[in-house]
């Protein structure tokens, strides 16, 4: 699904990526693990089309996108990504439902069928009875349920999660965790996931190791 060659990123005097190759085939679930600092967020965001590298390549299905054009990489980034950060990272003045029916309003896909979609998901992921509320009126595990449900929604070809949940208690964690990989899997869609933690690397099919820009 995603194939990566030799990639540099440097920032100043810093070697973030050295010249770093991965692979990740359809419906794996990989974990990125490394000390801080080790050039996983960077790994990350160069993959998902946000950083550009300073050398190497970048394919995603048979398309190449490190040298698309900035419009051209965020086209495909909405269309063919899902993203899940450590803060949920969700539109504070909408609702849980907008939310996640959000990425699908922006690809222009009817209010009626993005609801419709987004239902499916909000009860899948037993955040239906708090839909109607907005990210600050919900708990931690909650938000973060609602982040994993927008991610899928437009079922992406791969999602980027960094430190999903980095921000929960250990319970609330695996219930996200184990909601979201079974969902990923259930939908054939690859997932990168970065942690720092061997637990929620634990949910991986595959686990690598970054240290100073590099896979062991
Ligand atoms: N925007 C930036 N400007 C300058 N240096 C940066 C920038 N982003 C990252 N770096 C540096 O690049 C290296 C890799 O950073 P990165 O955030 O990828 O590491 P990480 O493994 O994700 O760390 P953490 O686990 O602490 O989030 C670090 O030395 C960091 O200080």
């Amino acid at each position: 699904m995603i194939i990566a060659r030799n990639l540099v990123v440097r920032f100043g005097q810093t070697l973030a990526l050295a010249g770093t190759s991965i692979g990740l085939a359809p419906g794996e679930v990989v974990a990125v693990m490394g000390p801080s600092g080790s050039g996983k967020s960077t790994l990350l965001h160069v993959l998902a089309g946000i950083l550009r590298p300073d050398q190497g390549e970048i394919h995603v299905g048979h398309q190449r996108i490190d040298n698309l054009p900035d419009a051209a990489r965020s086209r495909m980034r909405l269309k063919a990504f899902g993203f899940v950060l450590q803060f949920g990272d969700l539109v504070p003045e909408l609702s849980l439902r907008e939310n996640v029916e959000l990425p699908l309003r922006l690809l222009k896909v009817s209010r009626a069928e993005a609801r419709e979609k987004a239902r499916g998901l909000l009860t899948e992921l037993e955040i239906d009875d708090v839909a109607d509320r907005r990210p600050g009126q919900v708990s931690g595990g909650q938000a973060q349920r609602a982040a994993v449900a927008r991610s899928l929604v437009h079922q992406p070809s791969v999602i980027f999660a960094d430190e999903p949940t980095g921000a929960l208690d250990s319970a609330s964690g695996e219930t996200v965790l184990d909601s979201f990989t079974e969902l990923a899997r259930r939908r054939a869609t690859t997932v990168l996931l970065v942690t720092h933690e061997a637990r929620v690397a634990a949910y991986a099919d595959r686990t690598m190791y970054l240290r100073d820009g590099k896979l062991a």
